[in-house]
């Protein structure tokens, strides 16, 4: 597949930006832009805590597996998925070997000052105390480090992150796929 064609799929914890800043590069390349977990509530309409209350967690993993597994076939999207989706061999496969990955990396300490906006839509931080969140934190980031691209947002509004990951987009397309004049 042409490297211009790929979809575009952005990694990373719970909160760092995913879904904000998925949805500004969408619009910076004129793409379609699918939040996985957007998705998945759709399907069930529900939320995402109201699918772990009434399915558990098991369920949703299984769900959360084939559906990005699937939309990661797609050309010419820009994707978010879910903070836990990464830690499935299955998905990190879909999806490196089809699309751009991009992990959005934070540091904790600034991740934490965040945790107070996330705690009751994210039913992975509401079971955890802030150790717990921490350890898992730190964690999560052996299965993010396999990646195309990896950036950090520390500091960086949503809008910034998106230019950058842009331009950093059209300088490798430009690099390994030049468009004949
Ligand atoms: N670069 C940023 N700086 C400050 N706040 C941000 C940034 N990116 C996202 N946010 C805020 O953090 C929260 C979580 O963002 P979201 O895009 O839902 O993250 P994710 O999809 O990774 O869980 C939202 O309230 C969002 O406005
Ligand atoms: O990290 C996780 O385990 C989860 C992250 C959430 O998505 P965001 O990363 O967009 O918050 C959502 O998929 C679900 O609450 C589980
Ligand atoms: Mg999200």
């Amino acid at each position: 597949m042409s490297v211009r064609q790929k979809s575009i799929v952005l990694i990373g914890f719970m909160g760092v930006g995913k879904t904000t800043i998925g949805e500004l590069v969408a619009k910076k390349l004129y793409r379609s832009f699918i939040d996985v977990d957007k998705e998945i509530e759709k399907d069930f309409g529900m939320t995402i805590p109201e699918i772990f209350e009434q399915h558990g967690e098991a369920f949703f993993r299984d769900y959360e597996k084939k559906k990005t597994c699937a939309l990661a076939q797609e050309k010419l999207k820009v994707l978010s998925i879910g903070g836990g989706a990464f830690l499935q061999p299955e998905i990190r496969q879909a999806c490196l070997d089809n699309c751009i990955v991009f992990y959005l990396d934070v540091a904790w300490e600034e991740w934490k000052e965040r945790l107070d906006i996330l705690i009751d839509s994210r039913p992975v931080l509401k079971s955890r105390n802030i150790n717990e969140i921490e350890e898992l934190f730190y964690k999560r980031q052996d299965a993010y480090s396999i990646n195309h691209s990896k950036l950090t947002v520390n500091h960086r509004s949503a809008e910034e992150v998106a230019d950058f990951i842009v331009d950093s987009l059209k300088h490798a397309w430009d690099m390994y796929e030049p468009l004949n004049d």
